[in-house]
Protein backbone atom coordinates (compact mmCIF):
# COMPACT_ATOMS: atom_id res chain seq x y z
CA UNK A 1 0.00 0.00 0.00
CA UNK A 2 3.27 2.64 0.98
CA UNK A 3 4.83 1.62 -2.56
CA UNK A 4 1.84 2.51 -4.37
CA UNK A 5 2.73 6.00 -3.89
CA UNK A 6 5.65 5.87 -6.14
CA UNK A 7 4.26 3.41 -9.11
CA UNK A 8 2.55 0.65 -10.31
CA UNK A 9 3.15 -2.43 -7.54
CA UNK A 10 1.58 -6.00 -8.06
CA UNK A 11 0.54 -8.06 -4.60
CA UNK A 12 0.92 -11.45 -4.98
CA UNK A 13 -0.47 -14.30 -2.50
CA UNK A 14 -1.35 -17.91 -1.97
CA UNK A 15 -4.82 -16.70 -1.72
CA UNK A 16 -6.26 -14.18 -2.80
CA UNK A 17 -10.27 -14.43 -2.33
CA UNK A 18 -10.21 -11.69 -0.37
CA UNK A 19 -10.19 -9.54 -3.18
CA UNK A 20 -9.04 -5.43 -2.34
CA UNK A 21 -9.96 -6.15 1.87
CA UNK A 22 -7.56 -8.13 2.93
CA UNK A 23 -9.26 -9.38 6.71
CA UNK A 24 -5.56 -9.03 8.15
CA UNK A 25 -5.75 -5.43 7.66
CA UNK A 26 -9.12 -4.31 8.48
CA UNK A 27 -10.48 -1.13 7.41
CA UNK A 28 -7.89 -0.89 4.39
CA UNK A 29 -8.96 -1.14 0.58
CA UNK A 30 -5.99 -1.26 -1.53
CA UNK A 31 -5.53 1.47 -3.75
CA UNK A 32 -6.18 1.34 -7.54
CA UNK A 33 -2.11 1.04 -8.19
CA UNK A 34 -2.31 -1.98 -7.25
CA UNK A 35 -2.42 -5.73 -9.25
CA UNK A 36 -3.09 -8.73 -7.43
CA UNK A 37 -2.72 -12.21 -8.45
CA UNK A 38 -2.03 -15.63 -7.69
CA UNK A 39 0.60 -15.92 -10.16
CA UNK A 40 3.64 -15.77 -8.82
CA UNK A 41 5.50 -15.61 -11.92
CA UNK A 42 3.26 -12.23 -13.26
CA UNK A 43 4.81 -10.26 -9.84
CA UNK A 44 8.49 -11.69 -10.92
CA UNK A 45 7.88 -10.03 -14.08
CA UNK A 46 9.47 -6.98 -12.10
CA UNK A 47 12.85 -6.33 -11.16
CA UNK A 48 12.51 -5.33 -7.40
CA UNK A 49 10.57 -8.04 -5.08
CA UNK A 50 9.79 -7.28 -1.61
CA UNK A 51 9.22 -10.49 0.47
CA UNK A 52 7.05 -9.91 3.09
CA UNK A 53 7.27 -13.43 4.60
CA UNK A 54 7.21 -15.01 8.09
CA UNK A 55 10.99 -15.95 8.93
CA UNK A 56 10.19 -19.95 9.15
CA UNK A 57 8.75 -20.08 6.30
CA UNK A 58 11.03 -18.18 3.85
CA UNK A 59 13.18 -20.84 3.84
CA UNK A 60 10.23 -23.15 2.53
CA UNK A 61 9.12 -20.30 0.14
CA UNK A 62 12.38 -20.59 -1.54
CA UNK A 63 13.01 -24.04 -1.97
CA UNK A 64 9.53 -23.86 -4.10
CA UNK A 65 10.06 -20.91 -5.82
CA UNK A 66 13.57 -19.49 -6.05
CA UNK A 67 14.01 -20.04 -9.45
CA UNK A 68 11.86 -16.99 -10.33
CA UNK A 69 13.79 -15.04 -7.97
CA UNK A 70 17.38 -15.51 -9.17
CA UNK A 71 19.00 -12.14 -10.46
CA UNK A 72 17.04 -10.07 -9.26
CA UNK A 73 16.72 -7.07 -6.10
CA UNK A 74 15.22 -9.03 -3.32
CA UNK A 75 14.08 -7.19 -0.14
CA UNK A 76 13.23 -9.30 2.78
CA UNK A 77 11.01 -7.62 5.41
CA UNK A 78 11.51 -11.33 7.97
CA UNK A 79 12.25 -10.53 11.34
CA UNK A 80 13.54 -13.92 12.82
CA UNK A 81 16.10 -16.64 12.35
CA UNK A 82 15.48 -19.71 10.59
CA UNK A 83 15.43 -22.49 13.15
CA UNK A 84 16.75 -25.41 11.02
CA UNK A 85 19.53 -23.04 9.47
CA UNK A 86 20.15 -20.88 12.42
CA UNK A 87 20.79 -17.85 10.03
CA UNK A 88 18.80 -14.59 9.09
CA UNK A 89 16.68 -14.43 5.99
CA UNK A 90 19.46 -12.76 3.78
CA UNK A 91 21.90 -15.74 4.01
CA UNK A 92 18.42 -17.93 3.25
CA UNK A 93 18.31 -15.43 0.01
CA UNK A 94 21.96 -15.64 -1.24
CA UNK A 95 22.16 -19.02 -0.56
CA UNK A 96 19.08 -19.98 -2.60
CA UNK A 97 19.41 -17.27 -5.29
CA UNK A 98 23.23 -16.11 -5.97
CA UNK A 99 22.75 -13.70 -8.85
CA UNK A 100 20.00 -12.02 -6.63
CA UNK A 101 21.25 -8.73 -5.21
CA UNK A 102 19.77 -9.17 -1.40
CA UNK A 103 18.48 -6.41 1.06
CA UNK A 104 16.92 -5.67 4.30
CA UNK A 105 14.32 -3.83 5.22
CA UNK A 106 13.47 -3.19 8.84
CA UNK A 107 12.76 -0.66 11.78
CA UNK A 108 9.85 0.12 13.93
CA UNK A 109 6.46 0.13 11.60
CA UNK A 110 3.21 -1.76 12.76
CA UNK A 111 1.72 -2.68 9.22
CA UNK A 112 -1.59 -1.64 10.55
CA UNK A 113 0.03 2.08 10.57
CA UNK A 114 1.71 1.53 7.35
CA UNK A 115 -1.70 0.92 5.85
CA UNK A 116 -3.11 3.47 6.58
CA UNK A 117 -0.21 6.13 5.51
CA UNK A 118 1.09 6.92 9.03
CA UNK A 119 4.80 7.95 9.11
CA UNK A 120 8.10 6.01 10.41
CA UNK A 121 12.05 5.66 9.43
CA UNK A 122 13.22 2.48 8.61
CA UNK A 123 16.49 0.90 7.63
CA UNK A 124 17.25 -0.49 4.39
CA UNK A 125 20.41 -2.87 4.52
CA UNK A 126 22.07 -3.95 1.50
CA UNK A 127 26.06 -5.38 1.60
CA UNK A 128 26.31 -4.04 -2.21
CA UNK A 129 26.64 0.24 -1.05
CA UNK A 130 25.71 1.66 -4.96
CA UNK A 131 22.37 -1.12 -4.85
CA UNK A 132 21.30 0.11 -1.35
CA UNK A 133 21.44 3.46 -2.35
CA UNK A 134 19.17 2.81 -5.36
CA UNK A 135 16.65 0.42 -3.33
CA UNK A 136 16.87 3.23 -0.66
CA UNK A 137 15.25 5.72 -3.16
CA UNK A 138 12.98 3.47 -4.96
CA UNK A 139 11.58 2.25 -1.58
CA UNK A 140 11.06 5.64 0.33
CA UNK A 141 7.87 8.00 0.25
CA UNK A 142 6.53 10.94 1.74
CA UNK A 143 5.92 8.96 4.97
CA UNK A 144 8.69 6.38 5.13
CA UNK A 145 11.96 7.37 5.49
CA UNK A 146 14.37 5.13 4.76
CA UNK A 147 18.31 5.46 5.97
CA UNK A 148 20.72 3.19 4.22
CA UNK A 149 23.36 1.00 5.80
CA UNK A 150 25.64 -1.96 4.43
CA UNK A 151 25.58 -3.81 7.84
CA UNK A 152 23.08 -6.05 6.53
CA UNK A 153 23.81 -8.75 9.55
CA UNK A 154 23.32 -5.60 12.31
CA UNK A 155 19.95 -4.91 10.78
CA UNK A 156 18.54 -8.41 10.39
CA UNK A 157 19.52 -9.54 14.14
CA UNK A 158 18.38 -6.22 15.22
CA UNK A 159 14.84 -6.95 13.83
CA UNK A 160 15.09 -10.39 14.94
CA UNK A 161 16.14 -10.35 18.55
CA UNK A 162 13.88 -7.30 19.33
CA UNK A 163 11.39 -9.80 19.22
CA UNK A 164 12.58 -12.12 21.97
CA UNK A 165 12.69 -9.13 24.13
CA UNK A 166 9.59 -8.32 23.30
CA UNK A 167 8.65 -11.19 24.68
CA UNK A 168 10.03 -10.61 27.62
CA UNK A 169 8.54 -7.15 28.30
CA UNK A 170 5.20 -8.89 27.71
CA UNK A 171 5.88 -11.00 30.45
CA UNK A 172 6.82 -8.96 32.52
CA UNK A 173 3.48 -6.61 31.91
CA UNK A 174 1.17 -9.35 31.80
CA UNK A 175 2.31 -11.39 35.57
CA UNK A 176 2.38 -7.98 36.76
CA UNK A 177 5.73 -6.87 37.10
CA UNK A 178 5.63 -3.67 36.77
CA UNK A 179 6.85 -0.52 34.88
CA UNK A 180 10.05 -0.32 35.95
CA UNK A 181 10.67 -4.02 35.41
CA UNK A 182 10.01 -3.66 31.68
CA UNK A 183 12.38 -1.17 31.60
CA UNK A 184 15.09 -3.01 33.14
CA UNK A 185 13.79 -6.15 31.18
CA UNK A 186 14.61 -3.75 27.80
CA UNK A 187 18.09 -2.25 29.01
CA UNK A 188 19.62 -5.66 29.87
CA UNK A 189 17.73 -6.85 26.68
CA UNK A 190 19.58 -4.60 24.64
CA UNK A 191 22.61 -5.54 25.91
CA UNK A 192 21.92 -8.80 24.75
CA UNK A 193 20.99 -8.19 21.49
CA UNK A 194 23.89 -6.06 21.10
CA UNK A 195 26.67 -8.98 22.49
CA UNK A 196 24.93 -11.58 20.45
CA UNK A 197 25.17 -9.12 17.48
CA UNK A 198 28.55 -8.43 17.46
CA UNK A 199 29.89 -11.68 18.00
CA UNK A 200 27.98 -12.35 14.86
CA UNK A 201 29.91 -9.51 12.97
CA UNK A 202 27.39 -6.49 13.14
CA UNK A 203 28.25 -2.59 14.19
CA UNK A 204 27.23 -1.59 17.36
CA UNK A 205 26.01 1.50 15.99
CA UNK A 206 23.26 -0.35 14.05
CA UNK A 207 22.14 -1.69 16.67
CA UNK A 208 21.70 1.64 18.29
CA UNK A 209 19.73 2.49 15.27
CA UNK A 210 16.25 1.86 13.88
CA UNK A 211 16.41 -1.31 13.34
CA UNK A 212 17.98 -2.51 16.92
CA UNK A 213 16.48 0.42 19.89
CA UNK A 214 14.35 1.76 17.38
CA UNK A 215 12.49 -1.05 16.89
CA UNK A 216 12.63 -2.45 20.61
CA UNK A 217 11.77 0.82 21.68
CA UNK A 218 8.20 0.10 19.95
CA UNK A 219 7.50 -3.38 20.61
CA UNK A 220 8.32 -3.59 24.01
CA UNK A 221 5.95 -0.99 24.90
CA UNK A 222 2.58 -1.23 22.18
CA UNK A 223 0.09 -3.42 22.66
CA UNK A 224 -0.12 -3.30 18.84
CA UNK A 225 2.54 -5.66 18.67
CA UNK A 226 2.13 -9.82 18.91
CA UNK A 227 5.47 -10.32 20.42
CA UNK A 228 4.45 -8.33 23.24
CA UNK A 229 0.95 -9.35 23.65
CA UNK A 230 2.13 -13.21 23.19
CA UNK A 231 4.25 -12.22 26.36
CA UNK A 232 1.68 -10.49 27.96
CA UNK A 233 -0.63 -13.68 27.06
CA UNK A 234 2.43 -16.42 28.66
CA UNK A 235 2.99 -13.69 32.09
CA UNK A 236 -0.92 -13.72 32.60
CA UNK A 237 -1.20 -17.62 31.83
CA UNK A 238 -4.04 -17.01 29.54
CA UNK A 239 -3.79 -18.61 25.85
CA UNK A 240 -2.74 -16.87 23.00
CA UNK A 241 -4.16 -17.64 19.23
CA UNK A 242 -2.05 -19.84 17.70
CA UNK A 243 -2.43 -18.80 14.31
CA UNK A 244 -0.94 -15.56 14.89
CA UNK A 245 2.59 -14.91 13.51
CA UNK A 246 5.13 -14.44 16.88
CA UNK A 247 8.41 -14.12 15.53
CA UNK A 248 10.12 -13.79 18.61
CA UNK A 249 9.12 -17.40 19.35
CA UNK A 250 10.88 -20.01 17.43
CA UNK A 251 13.86 -17.18 16.92
CA UNK A 252 14.26 -17.52 20.86
CA UNK A 253 15.14 -20.98 20.29
CA UNK A 254 17.29 -20.29 17.29
CA UNK A 255 19.13 -17.83 19.61
CA UNK A 256 18.98 -20.35 22.56
CA UNK A 257 20.93 -22.30 19.88
CA UNK A 258 23.41 -19.55 18.48
CA UNK A 259 24.33 -18.37 22.05
CA UNK A 260 25.10 -21.84 23.03
CA UNK A 261 27.53 -22.68 20.50
CA UNK A 262 29.19 -19.19 20.28
CA UNK A 263 29.50 -19.05 23.87
CA UNK A 264 27.47 -15.96 24.33
CA UNK A 265 25.34 -15.58 27.82
CA UNK A 266 21.95 -14.63 26.49
CA UNK A 267 19.65 -14.99 30.11
CA UNK A 268 16.87 -13.05 29.08
CA UNK A 269 16.88 -15.02 25.58
CA UNK A 270 17.19 -18.08 27.19
CA UNK A 271 14.21 -17.34 29.69
CA UNK A 272 11.47 -16.70 26.61
CA UNK A 273 12.81 -19.67 24.67
CA UNK A 274 11.71 -22.22 27.86
CA UNK A 275 8.96 -20.29 28.51
CA UNK A 276 7.98 -20.12 24.42
CA UNK A 277 8.42 -24.00 24.84
CA UNK A 278 6.54 -24.56 28.45
CA UNK A 279 9.44 -26.11 30.22
CA UNK A 280 9.78 -23.18 32.76
CA UNK A 281 6.82 -21.25 34.94
CA UNK A 282 7.60 -17.68 34.73
CA UNK A 283 8.06 -17.58 38.64
CA UNK A 284 11.20 -19.68 38.41
CA UNK A 285 11.86 -17.44 34.92
CA UNK A 286 11.64 -14.33 37.40
CA UNK A 287 13.80 -16.17 40.25
CA UNK A 288 16.50 -17.15 37.89
CA UNK A 289 17.13 -13.84 36.16
CA UNK A 290 17.46 -11.96 39.51
CA UNK A 291 19.28 -14.24 41.43
CA UNK A 292 21.89 -14.59 38.86
CA UNK A 293 25.99 -13.67 40.32
CA UNK A 294 26.29 -9.81 40.52
CA UNK A 295 27.86 -8.10 37.97
CA UNK A 296 29.47 -4.79 36.48
CA UNK A 297 26.73 -3.21 34.04
N1 LIG B 1 2.97 -7.15 10.50
C1 LIG B 1 3.82 -6.16 10.80
O1 LIG B 1 3.46 -5.14 11.40
C2 LIG B 1 5.27 -6.28 10.39
C3 LIG B 1 6.04 -5.12 10.28
C4 LIG B 1 7.37 -5.23 9.90
C5 LIG B 1 7.93 -6.47 9.64
N2 LIG B 1 7.15 -7.57 9.76
C6 LIG B 1 7.81 -8.85 9.52
O2 LIG B 1 7.44 -9.32 8.23
C7 LIG B 1 7.34 -10.75 8.23
C8 LIG B 1 5.93 -11.12 7.80
O3 LIG B 1 5.04 -10.60 8.78
P1 LIG B 1 3.47 -10.53 8.56
O4 LIG B 1 2.92 -9.70 9.66
O5 LIG B 1 3.12 -10.14 7.17
O6 LIG B 1 3.11 -12.05 8.81
P2 LIG B 1 1.71 -12.77 8.61
O7 LIG B 1 1.89 -14.13 9.15
O8 LIG B 1 0.63 -11.90 9.15
O9 LIG B 1 1.53 -12.79 7.04
C9 LIG B 1 2.43 -13.50 6.24
C10 LIG B 1 1.73 -14.00 5.01
O10 LIG B 1 2.62 -14.92 4.38
C11 LIG B 1 1.86 -16.02 3.94
N3 LIG B 1 2.74 -17.18 3.82
C12 LIG B 1 3.26 -17.94 4.80
N4 LIG B 1 4.01 -18.94 4.28
C13 LIG B 1 3.96 -18.78 2.93
C14 LIG B 1 4.53 -19.50 1.84
N5 LIG B 1 5.32 -20.55 2.02
N6 LIG B 1 4.26 -19.07 0.59
C15 LIG B 1 3.47 -17.99 0.41
N7 LIG B 1 2.91 -17.28 1.40
C16 LIG B 1 3.15 -17.68 2.64
C17 LIG B 1 0.80 -16.20 4.99
O11 LIG B 1 -0.30 -16.94 4.47
C18 LIG B 1 0.43 -14.75 5.30
O12 LIG B 1 -0.56 -14.29 4.42
C19 LIG B 1 7.63 -11.18 9.68
O13 LIG B 1 8.96 -11.59 9.78
C20 LIG B 1 7.39 -9.93 10.50
O14 LIG B 1 8.18 -9.90 11.67
C21 LIG B 1 5.84 -7.50 10.09
O1 LIG C 1 3.56 -7.33 15.75
P1 LIG C 1 5.03 -7.70 15.87
O2 LIG C 1 5.43 -7.93 17.29
O3 LIG C 1 5.38 -8.81 14.94
O4 LIG C 1 5.86 -6.41 15.40
C1 LIG C 1 5.66 -5.88 14.12
C2 LIG C 1 6.85 -5.07 13.67
O5 LIG C 1 8.02 -5.85 13.69
C3 LIG C 1 7.06 -3.81 14.47
O6 LIG C 1 8.11 -3.05 13.90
Amino acid sequence: VALSANGPVTLWARDTGWGRDNPRLPGVSLPGGIAVTDELSAATQADMLVLALPAQALGGFLADHARLLDGKHLVSTAKGIDLTRLTGPSALLADACPQATVAVLTGPSFAADIARGLPTALTLACADADAGRALQHALSTPVLRLYRTTDVAGAELGGALKNVIAIAAGVVIGAGLGDSARAAIITRGFAEMTRLAARLGARPETLSGLSGLGDLTLTCTSAQSRNFRYGQALGARQPFDTATTVEGAATARAVAALAARMACDMPIAAMVARLAEGTMTVDDAAQHLMTRPLKEE
